[in-house]
């Protein structure tokens, strides 16, 4: 208990270094006459917002209401509703039409409307129910295993509500395990917030529908102004489709930088921060988070790759920030169990644009790499690609200068019985990142003392220790280190001294 803390403070606060010491450089580059620039991390564990109401109580739209800091026009219920245009996005015209529910946000506020009054409210009380009994409204039920299926209210009685489900089955079950399911007319819509009920099934479905239909983008159009200068803008779902999807490339590049189209995509993400840069001239950030495996290193070379295309010139350094990814994921990736292609450690990627608009430089900073993966492996996983790469990449001569064997022959890689993965050509991983390595101008002097190196922590850990002297003492084994009887780590001019004492032992590598 105590260690996972201790853990979890570390990781904290060298994160919290890393966002200080950023926000101390914005502070000091920021001229005097511009607002503060973002106000620390509070300290409090702030708890987000319950699911199933995004929008406070209080908010009203009717007429020009200001929507946090965003102008959102329109009414709703049977109404047409414009939505505000800042967005990457674009949404303009609601679908909502006569078929459409009444009930469009938890509060809706518009004296105007002469349609019939809808439920308010995302649970279904009293009224709504009623509503929704003679209406023939579908709902949500929550089934005994925590799954939500599609039905409608037969009748009620007390807490208890007889539902008919769309299976054919009618079960009884409480209210409070009911919730509002949205009109047919709003299946697969892009934006969530155009959602009439925000709720958990909802969304899973909504987010279900469209990625059945291949449209693995869903945008949540709310843009939130905090009372400092901070705004967050709009956020992008992205489903990893775990196959292409064939809405990338030039075509699609162009397509949404003269705004062809609209629909919810990275790319249009990118190119709103983008605009927002050179209209504002501030700094933007793309944030991406999610979980192992779920899309985040994809997505990040996709927003790249956009930007690249709408920032590049003629000095070709968008190719070269573009190629780093190939060098980042050889060393800082690994197989596992969750994602065959996992990122072990962090990274926070800076372009800089010029006033025109250019790509002029980046910086990408990397930080928690997973060390310890070097050593050990969990069963039917990797240690980071670039050992594999070499070893069945490399060229005879460089094999024979590095006296390298074949991946399997290494204690670091044969230790979790996985040494390829499905579909991946190593030994073409490796030439390509050679070629990345040529992009961004590293010599091919310092590209083998790179290989070098990769190729001594392989053999050493291929050494092991005998206990001599009463076990006070143990010794490096002979010949192990390389197959060969050549005492271990001579080869590179790696020399290992081992003492055992206190403090702890001490590996020393001297290269000459
Ligand atoms: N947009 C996409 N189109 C096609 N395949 C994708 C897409 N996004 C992700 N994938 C697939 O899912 C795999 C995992 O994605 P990715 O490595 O980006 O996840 P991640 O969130 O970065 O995971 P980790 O946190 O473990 O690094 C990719 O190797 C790729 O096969």
């Amino acid at each position: 208990m105590m260690l996972s803390a201790s853990m979890s403070a570390l990781t904290r606060s060298s994160l919290e270094e890393m966002l200080e010491s950023l926000r101390k450089r914005d502070e000091e580059e920021r001229p005097k006459d511009l607002p503060p620039a973002l106000p620390s991390r509070p300290q409090s564990r702030a708890r987000l917002p319950s699911a199933r109401r995004m929008l406070p109580n209080s908010f009203k739209v009717d007429g020009e209401n200001n929507v946090m800091g965003h102008r959102r026009k329109g009414s709703f219920g049977c109404k047409k509703v414009k939505l505000h245009v800042e967005s990457p996005y674009e949404v303009i015209e609601e679908k909502v039409s006569e078929q459409s529910p009444p009930c469009v946000v938890p509060t809706v506020n518009d004296s105007s409307t002469d349609c019939e009054a809808p439920p308010q409210s995302e649970e279904l009380e009293d009224d709504n129910v009623a509503y929704f009994i003679k209406k023939k409204l579908h709902v949500w039920c929550k089934q005994p295993k925590g799954q939500w299926e599609l039905g409608t209210i037969q009748s009620t009685s007390g807490e208890e509500a007889s539902v008919s489900l769309s299976n054919g089955n009618v079960m009884k079950v409480a209210r409070s395990e009911l919730l509002p399911a949205n009109p047919d007319i709003l299946e697969g819509i892009e934006d969530l917030i155009q959602l009439s009920y925000l709720n958990e099934p909802s969304v899973l479905h909504n987010l279900q529908y469209r990625y059945t239909q291949d449209m693995i983008y869903v945008g949540l159009l709310l843009w939130l102004v905090f009372p400092t200068q901070s705004k967050a803008g709009p956020i992008l779902i992205a489903l990893n489709p775990f196959k292409d999807v064939k809405v990338y490339g030039n075509d699609y590049v162009s397509a949404y930088r003269q705004k062809l189209l609209d629909s919810p995509h990275v790319y249009a993400l990118a190119d709103a921060a983008y605009n927002e840069m050179m209209n504002d001239e501030a700094n933007q950030s793309i944030i991406i988070s999610g979980e192992s495996g779920a899309g985040k290193t994809e997505t990040a070379k996709i927003a790249m790759q956009y930007l690249a295309a709408l920032g590049g010139g003629c000095s070709g350094i968008e190719d070269e920030i573009l190629q780093t990814n190939f060098i980042l994921e050889a060393f800082g990736n690994a197989k596992t169990s969750r994602n065959d292609n996992s990122s072990r450690f962090g990274k926070l990627i800076e372009i800089h644009f010029s006033a025109m608009g250019k790509i002029c430089g980046a910086v990408v900073q990397t930080f928690l790499l997973e060390k310890s993966r070097v050593v050990q492996l969990a069963l039917d996983e990797r240690s980071y690609h670039i050992f594999y790469q070499l070893c069945a990449g490399s060229s005879r001569d460089l094999k024979e200068r590095l006296n390298l064997r074949t991946a399997s022959e290494y204690k670091y890689l044969n230790q979790s019985d996985c040494i390829t993965i499905d579909g991946v050509n190593d030994a073409k991983k490796f030439n390509r990142l050679m070629k990345a390595l040529d992009v961004i101008r590293m010599s091919k002097e310092d590209q083998e003392l790179v290989f070098k190196m990769l190729a001594a922590i392989l053999w050493l850990g291929n050494i092991s220790f005998k206990v001599t002297d009463n076990e006070n003492h143990i010794e490096v084994v002979n010949d192990e280190g390389n197959g060969e009887g050549v005492p271990c780590g001579q080869q590179y001019g790696l020399k290992v001294y081992i003492t055992l004492s206190y403090p702890p032992p001490l590996i020393h590598f001297v290269y000459d």
